[in-house]
This record gives structure tokens, C-alpha cells and sequence, in this order.
């Protein structure tokens, strides 16, 4: 068993993001290596739960911990305040204290929720990611953007607060739906799309072996996704600067699965919508060229993504774009394409512009 270690480089606030194949039984060593102790509760959902939580127990209880698990419903579209405090009813009735800790097995949306859960529950209490789903082992399990959605805007409420651990075994990618996979490999697209052109070229000569979920593709893919990740987290942990590369695609993306009611299209799906048009956007503005454009859209129709932005009044675009984390005064923050494997950040004025780009009147 081959396992990888990455670190995210963040001060007192560092970890590792531990990768391998069939690794989730090494949850209880790894917590134990931690230095956490006592009660720890699992925060999972009602498909991951009966899939996983069973090892993940034996192991934590092997190693001496007290597991118990909290179970929530399932889909984006619980990703809101009650599912949350769901979370901190069961943290109350199971009795956990400051020397407790907490455990998301799940996918993004359990990652999303439990980490805020930790970082409010008696003002922070420790967490570990392991995340199931390949989306969140690429993306949103490193780093430590937490929180829930409200009905006006995705992840409007929400903290800063980094796990102690990251442990991603590729193996449960094997129960993971089709449509579920292919949603992970939009963010993974990303990557390559404005941080590293070399990734992008290995992502469109292997797009077959990752269609097919071969292991060594898909542990290469996930190995560079949380490297460039972790790098640009480290450089920037907050989102002061460089880290808003990482919302390529998510301006039109977020906008998409707000006006759908967060359930039409998967997180990956609508970052992908959002990149094709995030790049034509781009070529107007001079940024990048036609083949850049095309490459993109080759790569997400490759991958099995759709690609046609969903036609909503361009008001309704606007009252949405208009909550976006990534706006003040001097205008909206688009992140461009500036040819395949770089970006530039733009301040934006007009979004009605953009939207115009995009065909949106
Ligand atoms: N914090 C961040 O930096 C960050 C980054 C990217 C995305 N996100 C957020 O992540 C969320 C999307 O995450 P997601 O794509 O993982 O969706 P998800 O959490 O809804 O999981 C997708 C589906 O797969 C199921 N599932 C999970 N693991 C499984 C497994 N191993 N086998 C079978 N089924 C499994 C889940 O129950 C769910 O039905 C969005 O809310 C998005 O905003 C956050
Ligand atoms: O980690 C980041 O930074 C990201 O932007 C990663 C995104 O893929 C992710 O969807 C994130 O949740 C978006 O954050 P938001 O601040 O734009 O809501
Ligand atoms: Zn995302």
C-alpha cells in the first residue's frame, strides 16, 4: 500500500492530507498520532453512514476513542442552518467538551457544515476531514473554507477553520455515484485550467483512464490537486489575494446553483458551466485566445460535464451576482483565464456586461 503525504504549510496551523488506497481503517492511529482523546463524533450523512461509518468506528474505538455518530440527511440542499443545528443538538446530547473532537465523513457538503460546526461549537473544538467523495478530496476538504448556504447566496455564512488531518482513501471512490464522480473532476479542471498548463495536458491525454476510474490516473490527479491547493493556500489562507484564483468558474457556477435551489446542479457541474463562460469572458477581455477557449470546453464535454449556462433574466443574474463574496465597491473580482495554466484577476464594474458575454440579456 502506497501512501502519500502533502503537507499545507500554514504556521501553527499546519497539517497533512494523508492519500492512499484503503487507508480509512488508519483513522484511529492517525487521530491517536493527533494527540486527540475522548469523544469523538462522526458527522455523516444517510448514504455515507451505512457505506463507511461501521470502520471508521472499530477503528476509533481500537484506538481508544469514543465514537458516536451524527447522521444527517443528504443533498446541498441541507446545507443550511437546521441541518447545522442538527449537528449541535447531537454534539450537546453527546456530552462533548473542549477536549473533544469531531469528524466529517462525507462529502463536501458534510466537510462544509461540520467544519463550522467545530469552528463554533464552544467557540472551536478540533476536527478531522475525510472527505468520500472525489470532489471533496480535491477541493474542499483541504483548506479550510467551512460553512452553510442561504437561500440568497451559496456558503454566504460561514468560517475560516483548518482540520488537524486530512485522510483521503481513493477507495471509497468506488461506491461513488457516476454523475457524483464526473462533478469532481470539474474542480480538477480547474486546476489545471489557470494554475498549472501542465496538469491541464495530463488531464486531456488521460481523460479515458479517469472516465474509468483507474487508480493510478485518479491517485495522480488527486495527488496534484491538493499540491496546488495546498500551495495556494498557504500563500494565502484567507482570500486576500491569490487564493481567489481557486473561484475560476465559480462566480456563473454559484450563481447557477443559487437560481436553481441548489439541487438541478451538482457543485461540479456549475463550476464547469462557469469556466466555459468564465474563459469566454476572458477572450473579450483580451486575456486569452480561441484555442485557450476551445481547450476548456473540449476538456469538460471530454469529461462528460455540461456546458450550456441556464437561461434565467439577466435581473435575476444580477441579484445574485450581487451577494458574491468576491464583491465591494469598486466592483466585482472575475477571475479570467489568461491563457491555459494562468489567470489574472479583474475588477469588474458592469456585471450586466459580463452577463452579456455569456448571452444572458
Ligand atoms: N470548502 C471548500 O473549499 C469547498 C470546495 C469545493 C466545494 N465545496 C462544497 O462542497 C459541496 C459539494 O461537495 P460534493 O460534491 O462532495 O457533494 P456532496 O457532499 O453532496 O456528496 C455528493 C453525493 O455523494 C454521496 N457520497 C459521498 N461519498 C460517497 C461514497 N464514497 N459513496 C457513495 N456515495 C457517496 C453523498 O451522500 C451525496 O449524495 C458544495 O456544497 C460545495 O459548495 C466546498
Ligand atoms: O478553497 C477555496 O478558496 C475555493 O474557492 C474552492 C472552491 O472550489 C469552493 O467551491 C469554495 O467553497 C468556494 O468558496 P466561496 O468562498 O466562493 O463560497
Ligand atoms: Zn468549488
Amino acid at each position: 500500500m502506497t501512501v502519500e503525504t502533502i503537507d499545507v504549510a500554514l504556521g501553527d496551523r499546519s497539517y497533512k492530507i494523508t492519500l492512499g488506497a484503503n487507508i480509512l481503517d488508519t483513522i484511529g492511529e492517525l487521530c491517536q498520532s493527533l494527540g486527540l482523546s475522548g469523544t469523538v463524533a462522526v458527522v455523516s450523512n444517510s448514504t455515507v453512514a451505512p457505506l463507511y461509518y461501521d470502520r471508521v468506528r472499530v477503528s476509533l474505538q481500537a484506538a481508544g476513542f469514543r465514537p458516536l455518530l451524527i447522521e444527517l440527511p443528504d443533498g446541498e440542499s441541507y446545507k443550511n442552518s437546521a441541518t447545522l443545528n442538527l449537528i449541535y443538538d447531537g454534539l450537546i446530547e453527546g456530552g462533548l467538551d473542549r477536549g473533544s473532537f469531531l469528524i466529517a465523513l462525507g462529502g463536501g457538503v458534510i466537510g462544509d457544515m461540520a467544519g463550522y460546526a467545530a469552528a463554533t461549537y464552544l467557540r472551536g473544538i478540533p476536527f478531522v476531514q475525510v472527505p468520500t467523495t472525489l470532489l471533496s478530496q480535491v477541493d474542499s476538504s483541504v483548506g479550510g473554507k467551512t460553512g452553510i448556504n442561504h437561500e440568497r447566496g451559496k456558503n454566504l455564512i460561514g468560517a475560516f477553520y483548518q482540520p488537524k488531518a486530512v485522510l483521503i482513501d481513493v477507495a471509497t471512490l468506488d461506491t461513488l455515484p457516476e454523475r457524483e464522480y464526473l462533478s469532481g473532476l470539474g474542480e480538477i479542471i480547474k486546476y489545471g485550467a489557470v494554475l498549472d498548463g501542465e496538469f491541464f495536458t495530463f488531464l486531456e491525454e488521460n481523460a479515458g483512464p479517469l472516465l474509468d476510474r483507474d487508480k493510478a490516473a485518479l491517485i495522480r490527479a488527486v495527488a496534484c490537486s491538493c499540491a496546488i491547493k495546498a500551495r495556494v493556500v498557504s500563500e494565502d489562507e484567507r482570500e486576500g489575494g491569490v487564493r481567489a484564483v481557486l473561484n475560476y468558474g465559480h462566480t456563473l457556477g454559484h450563481a447557477v446553483e443559487t437560481l436553481t435551489g441548489y439541487g438541478a446542479f451538482l457543485h461540479g457541474e456549475a463550476v464547469a458551466i462557469g469556466m466555459i463562460q468564465a474563459a469566454r469572458i476572458s477572450r473579450e477581455f483580451g486575456f486569452c485566445n480561441d484555442d485557450d477557449c476551445a481547450r476548456i470546453e473540449a476538456l469538460v464535454t471530454r469529461l462528460g460535464l455540461p456546458r450550456q449556462l441556464p437561461v434565467y433574466p439577466a435581473d435575476s443574474y444580477l441579484e445574485v451576482l450581487s451577494h458574491d463574496k468576491k464583491v465591494r465597491q469598486s466592483g466585482l473580482l472575475f477571475i479570467c483565464n489568461a491563457g491555459i495554466g494562468h489567470y489574472k484577476m479583474e475588477r469588474v464594474r458592469d456585471i450586466g456586461a459580463l452577463l452579456r458575454v455569456c448571452g444572458i440579456q
